[in-house]
């Protein structure tokens, strides 16, 4: 993290509403990477053993002006656990929520229109640093909440600026819900494997070792995806027999993918309402 920002949440303070399994994530980020455990000031009613560890603040006195408040409960929590940070709105604390489908416009009825608020989608990699979030902010967000936002975020993986909040159903529909699309791979895979007659456990190592070197190899490689399938192609060879049926246009990977992230995309839409 830059050193500003560290020291602008050092000398303030941050506050974690929600810490489950992604503010889990991302606080295990921020603290490996140097905020020190007493700014930050977490508030959740069943606190982890993991987290009671962590020597952050629990459940107890707030400071006064945080540098930032970070919202990370249930989008069906929302109206329960926002009250407890209306005192930050309107100042100086910089907002950010990590809940799908909650639009800018809630936190602002919520929190006062004033209030700087970046909506930001991560997903679960971040707790191997390997996240990418995508941040949109309201018109009250500055250059500097902007920086401060990336600089926390980019401790836990990558980010992407958006230019639309409509983006974020289709982002939260690739990103944020995409990480359990690829474990259900395996799981497919593993399953596929088993029933062309391998044991199960066997078929399980084969198949998440698999997704783990391919994704390794995507991610250091220069080639384009398209290209490292290409790759393991032989002509007329065992790939292209297998390419054949999950690139099929009509009952493929493709249109199931298509309807996939579209059903994703729409219960973001449905949790904004
Ligand atoms: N799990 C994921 O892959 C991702 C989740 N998100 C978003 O992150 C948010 C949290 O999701 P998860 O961590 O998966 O859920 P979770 O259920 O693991 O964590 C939610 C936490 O909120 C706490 N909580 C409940 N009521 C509260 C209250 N009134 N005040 C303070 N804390 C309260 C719970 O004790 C729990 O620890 C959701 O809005 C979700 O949309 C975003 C990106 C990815
Ligand atoms: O399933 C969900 O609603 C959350 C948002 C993205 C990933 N998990």
């Amino acid at each position: 993290m830059a050193r500003m920002e560290f020291d602008r949440i050092a000398r303030d303070g941050m506050v974690l509403l929600g810490c489950g399994k992604m503010g889990s994530a991302m606080l295990a980020g921020w603290l490996a990477r140097g905020v020190p455990a007493q700014s930050v000031h977490v508030i959740d009613p069943a606190p982890s053993e993991w987290l009671v560890k962590t020597g952050v603040h629990l459940n107890g006195t707030m400071p006064d002006a945080p540098a930032v408040a970070i919202v990370a409960v249930k989008p069906q929590m929302m109206g329960d656990a926002l009250p407890r940070l209306q005192a930050f709105g309107n100042g100086g604390t910089l907002f950010i929520s990590i809940a799908a489908g909650t639009p800018l416009a809630r936190f602002a009825e919520a929190l006062g229109e004033k209030t700087p608020i970046i909506r930001a989608m991560p997903n679960t990699p971040a707790a191997v640093g390997c996240g990418i979030t995508a941040l949109i902010g309201n018109m009250h967000v500055s250059e500097g909440d902007m920086t401060l936002a990336e600089s926390l975020l980019a401790a836990v993986g990558a980010t992407v600026r958006l230019e639309d909040e409509a983006q974020m159903d289709a982002v939260t529909a690739l990103s944020g819900s995409g990480p359990a699309y690829v474990f259900h791979l395996i799981e497919a895979m593993a399953q596929a494997g088993a029933s062309a007659g391998l044991a199960p456990d066997l078929a399980m190592q084969l198949a998440r070792a698999t997704v783990i070197g391919a994704g390794q190899l995507a991610a250091g490689a220069d080639e384009t995806a398209e290209q490292l399938r290409i790759n393991v192609t032989s002509p007329k060879g065992t790939t292209a027999a297998a390419l054949e049926v999950l690139m099929d246009a009509e009952t493929g990977l493709p249109p199931l993918m298509e309807r996939a992230v579209a059903a994703a995309a729409a219960r973001s839409r449905e949790l904004a309402q």
